[in-house]
């Protein structure tokens, strides 16, 4: 598997909190072409702020790499799905939500702009709804429109912050479902952030826990087969040892 993203010796200090203390001390990570990284740590670890240093919206010091480029700003090779349901335009389509990115990023060709946007309706089973508006969808389906939008512009990166925990558990499942399959056709590589250990399992190739101190505790390549279930081997012993590890940052 080939290297393609590199963080050595990552430092994080916003300066401004009381105690001025580095949110991020000195973390080195290598996430491989296709690897699905889920991020599990304490509320306050620093998980948000992982990614959006690595998404460019931070300064930082110390190294990060994408594909041996050093990130100094945001750019469409790494793109990011929040948990909010309102990262669209509400006064645009669905398939000018997913357009409009194209189009500002230099995609001039209407048609290909059109044929792309509805090539990922489609990808998230959504391909009868390019005229509705955000307002017409449920949470889950705004979700899946967020996903589109990003994959729409063939990043090489997929950064998502908890992009489910607003969602009940069955569109939740479902999701993480359709997720794992679109991940699996696009060899897409994804690190996403979740409070809850399930979900790393089911959609992990590898696990990571933060801890409080901002330092990697765990990092673990997660060999349970797909679909992961709780019935699955291997995984009550995982779950417990994320857990434990959970509880024992939360003394
Ligand atoms: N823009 C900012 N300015 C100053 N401090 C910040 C800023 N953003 C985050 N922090 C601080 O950095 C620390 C880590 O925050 P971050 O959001 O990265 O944690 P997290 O692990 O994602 O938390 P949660 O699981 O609750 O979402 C917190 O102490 C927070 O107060």
């Amino acid at each position: 598997m080939s290297k393609l993203l590199e963080i050595k010796g990552l430092r994080k200090n916003y300066h401004d909190s009381p105690d001025s203390k580095d949110i991020l001390k000195n973390l080195d990570l290598t996430v491989n072409k296709g690897d699905f990284l889920c991020i599990l740590g304490p509320s306050g670890c620093g998980k948000t702020t992982l990614i959006r240093c690595i998404a460019g919206f931070e300064d930082y010091e110390g190294e990060i790499l994408v594909d041996g480029e050093k990130v100094t700003k945001p750019g469409i090779d790494r793109i990011m799905v929040f948990q909010d349901f309102n990262q669209l335009f509400p006064w645009k389509t669905v398939r000018k939500n997913i357009e409009y990115p194209l189009k500002i990023n230099g995609m001039k060709d209407k048609a290909e702009r059109e044929k792309i946007a509805q090539e990922h309706l489609e990808l998230v089973g959504l391909k009868d709804y390019g005229n509705f508006y955000p307002h017409q969808l449920s949470g889950g389906m705004k979700q899946r429109v967020a996903i589109a939008k990003g994959l729409a512009l063939n990043p090489k990166i997929i950064l998502m912050d908890e992009p489910f925990a607003s969602l009940d558990a069955m569109t939740r499942n479902k999701l993480q479902e359709e997720l794992w399959k679109i991940k699996e056709k696009e060899n897409a590589t994804v690190i996403f952030i979740t409070h809850n250990i399930q979900e790393a399992l089911v959609l992990g190739t590898r696990i990571m826990l933060l801890s409080k101190e901002g330092k990697i505790k765990i990092q673990m390549d997660n060999n349970i087969p797909k679909p992961v279930t709780p019935a699955s081997e291997g995984y009550g012993e995982m779950w417990k040892l994320f857990n434990d590890a959970l509880w024992e940052e939360d003394r």
